[in-house]
């Protein structure tokens, strides 16, 4: 079933709207306080908008006005949200659990209790159903709460951070089983982790201040992402600025050379291309981006495209970025179709098995061998450098 949502709460400053096909699962990524449990909250009905609209295929979740006031209550919805934490009621057993929706939707005792297997063989969860809540491991009852969730046979799966509060050892196997039991099933996931959003949805909406900021199929918006935010979250650095022949001029005034996945339409008037900034190099040169040809429009005619107005972005992987120290009269080398930049390092953190390096600009990833070797610490001028080839440019 295709949900529709339109709804405002001028308490929290919540204004989105938005659709979710029938069997698709959208996945809902922003910063603390944007808006995210407010939403999965009106729409299991733990929340009242001031108005608004959502419907499941046509049937009202709630029609708010000021002439018109329909809401259904939460257990008529069709609607089952899995919360961070499992929740299961302490006194029943695993299979009682599950059985409980069923139950509650008037199935007998029987079916839901064939229901209940049925869910916890597909959670793998079987042999735990004699089991009472507190006998459970926490990745063990969250996967008895995913299947108490769909033996309720929602039209809507509502799952809050599913993965956050389990062991980094056991969530890989449980995301798994979630993308297998939510397959084809209409379902909202909202998370913090990119990884939740490239398995598990097919479509993503990013959302601050309670308002969307980008949506679009996953790996576009996480890939080429626009809003800083997005950026961070999917780990790439993010630069914006103008497009010059060969590369982008950033707002910071440095120009970087860059090829495009897209169609970017190139600046005539390569004269505007002169780097003002405090380092530059490589973007002049002719990189792999062919400044004429991208000016052709698509019969093949030379199209005359202003430099001024045209925005555009790139996305560029930390582990893409050398590092190098800098030293004081160092100045950038004259190298083709590789850029070579000046920053100063502002954190150090690790990454998996390697150590991330924020400095005021771009990130790298490098080994914590080359950061000792480098002597590395908040503060340190260094030298990056990436290829024109790494920068993946996209219209703003
Ligand atoms: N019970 C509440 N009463 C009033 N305002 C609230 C309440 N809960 C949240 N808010 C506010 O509503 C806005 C949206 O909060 P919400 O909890 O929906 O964000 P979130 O995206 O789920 O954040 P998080 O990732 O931290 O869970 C925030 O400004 C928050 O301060």
């Amino acid at each position: 079933m295709s949900v529709r949502f339109d709804a405002r709460l001028r308490a929290r400053d919540f204004d989105i709207a938005l659709e979710v096909a029938d069997g698709e699962t959208l996945a809902v990524l922003g910063p603390n306080g944007a808006g995210k449990s407010t939403l999965l909250g009106m729409l299991a009905g733990l929340i009242r908008p001031d108005d608004g609209h959502a419907d499941i295929g046509g049937r009202i979740l709630f029609d708010l006005a000021e002439d018109r006031s329909t809401s259904l209550a939460p257990h008529r919805r069709g609607v089952a949200l899995l919360a961070q934490e499992p929740l299961l009621f302490p006194h029943l057993t695993v299979r009682a659990n599950v059985a409980f929706g069923p139950r509650s939707l008037g199935a007998s005792r029987a079916d839901a209790a064939d229901r209940a297997d049925h869910w916890l063989a597909e959670t793998e969860t079987f042999e735990l159903a004699d089991r009472k809540p507190e006998e459970l491991s926490g990745g063990q009852a969250q996967r008895v709460a995913i299947a108490r969730a769909l033996a309720a046979e929602p039209q809507l799966l509502l799952l809050d951070e599913p993965l956050a509060a389990l062991d980094v050892a056991v969530a890989p196997t449980i995301r798994r089983m979630l993308r297998r039991v939510i397959a084809h099933r209409t379902t909202i996931v909202v998370t913090h982790d990119p990884l939740d959003a490239y398995l598990l949805s097919d479509r993503v909406v990013i959302v601050g201040g309670g308002r969307i900021v980008e949506q679009g199929p996953t790996r576009d918006v996480l890939e080429r992402p626009r809003a800083q935010f997005t950026a961070q979250l999917a780990g790439v650095s993010l630069l914006t600025g103008l497009r010059v022949p060969g590369g982008l001029l950033t707002d910071d005034g440095v120009t970087i050379a860059a090829v495009e996945s897209h169609r970017v339409p190139a600046a005539t008037g390569a004269a505007t291309a002169t780097a003002a900034g405090p380092v530059t190099r490589a973007a002049q040169s002719t990189g792999p981006f062919d400044p004429v040809r991208a000016s052709e429009s698509d019969d093949g005619h030379h199209t005359a495209h202003p430099v001024v107005g045209l925005r555009v972005t790139a996305a560029l992987r930390p582990s893409a970025v050398h590092v190098d120290r800098r030293s004081v009269a160092w100045s950038p080398p004259d190298s083709d179709g590789v850029n070579v930049v000046a920053a100063t390092v502002r954190d150090l953190e690790p990454h998996g098995d390697l150590v991330r390096v924020r400095t005021e600009w771009l990130v790298a990833d490098i080994t914590p061998g080359r950061v000792a070797d480098l002597d590395l610490a908040p503060g340190s001028p260094v030298v990056l450098s990436f290829a024109a080839t790494d920068v993946d440019l996209y219209p703003a």
